[in-house]
């Protein structure tokens, strides 16, 4: 395959390039500012021509230009850029009319598996509190991650009710039943840490992933965009290609 990739000289684009060329994929590392041997991304309809997927890990205010490209190139778009608005997952929409997209908030496997393990732990035990409680690098502008934004989803899911997420604590207040704690930390190189905890009577349930590299999101992305290439036109999660 031939690879696009927006984001490509960034902390997780970097590696999806280096997973790419391992896997003898073709890779156009796209760039605002290219250095020898990338492409500048204000040419992005030109080096999509040639490619047969893009894959985004860039910031979430340039998701409707490329999607609006990958639908116009004809090419599956893979996304891997967290804190999408409303108007991103319009974009996301509109493209999925022409072509596959796959947009997913964390490419690791291990995190899926923790989605269906949350879904299972509150499914049994739905009268005990839930906390969340993630940790990323210095260098990440979104809170909650988008990660912790599925697991708060899945907990919901999994409760049938839409708990009421309280970012944080402080002051003279108890706990709600329909509550459940958001708690962010950004700290040094920290590639991700998820922890959801249900506390009830006496004991105490933990699920927790931890990334050690980028890399494993960066084999997500291309395991993604591998096995959209014969899908059709529409919306796909990470789940439909696993
Ligand atoms: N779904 C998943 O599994 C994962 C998702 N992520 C998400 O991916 C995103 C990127 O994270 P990370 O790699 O740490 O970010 P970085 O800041 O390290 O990289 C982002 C790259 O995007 C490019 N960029 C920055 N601003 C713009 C812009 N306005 N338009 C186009 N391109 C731009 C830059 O490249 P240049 O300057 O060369 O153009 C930059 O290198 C985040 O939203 C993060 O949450 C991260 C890891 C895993
Ligand atoms: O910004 C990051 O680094 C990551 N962001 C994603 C998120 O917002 O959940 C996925 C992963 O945790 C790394």
């Amino acid at each position: 395959m031939r690879l696009a990739v927006a984001g490509a000289t960034g902390r997780t684009g970097s590696e999806v390039v280096a997973e790419a060329r391992d896997r003898d994929h073709a890779v156009v590392a796209l760039s605002r500012d290219p250095d020898e041997g990338e492409h500048d991304l204000a040419d992005l309809d030109a080096a999509l021509d040639a490619a047969d997927a893009l894959v985004d890990f860039t910031v979430p205010e340039a998701t409707p230009d490329h999607a609006a490209a990958a639908a116009d190139a004809g090419v599956p778009y893979v996304v891997g850029t967290t804190g999408l608005d409303d108007e991103a997952e319009a974009a996301l929409d509109a493209a999925a009319g022409t072509v596959p997209v796959l947009a997913a908030s964390n490419f690791a496997k291990g995190v899926q598996a923790l989605l269906r393990v949350v879904r299972a732990g509150v499914e049994a035990l739905p009268e005990y509190d839930a906390e969340l409680t993630e940790t990323h690098h210095d260098g990440k502008r979104d809170a909650p991650s988008g990660t912790a934004v599925s697991l708060l989803d899945a907990i919901d899911e999994a409760r049938g009710e839409a708990l009421d997420r309280t970012y944080g604590r402080e002051g003279d207040h108890l706990r709600e039943a329909a509550e459940v704690g958001v708690h962010v930390r950004r700290a040094g190189t920290v590639r991700g840490e998820h922890e959801v905890l249900l506390a009830g009577d006496d004991e105490v349930l933990t699920l927790t992933h931890r990334a050690e590299s980028r890399r494993v999101f960066a084999a997500g992305a291309v395991d993604a965009a591998e096995r959209l290439a014969d899908r059709e036109a529409g919306r796909y999660d990470f789940t439909d290609v696993l």
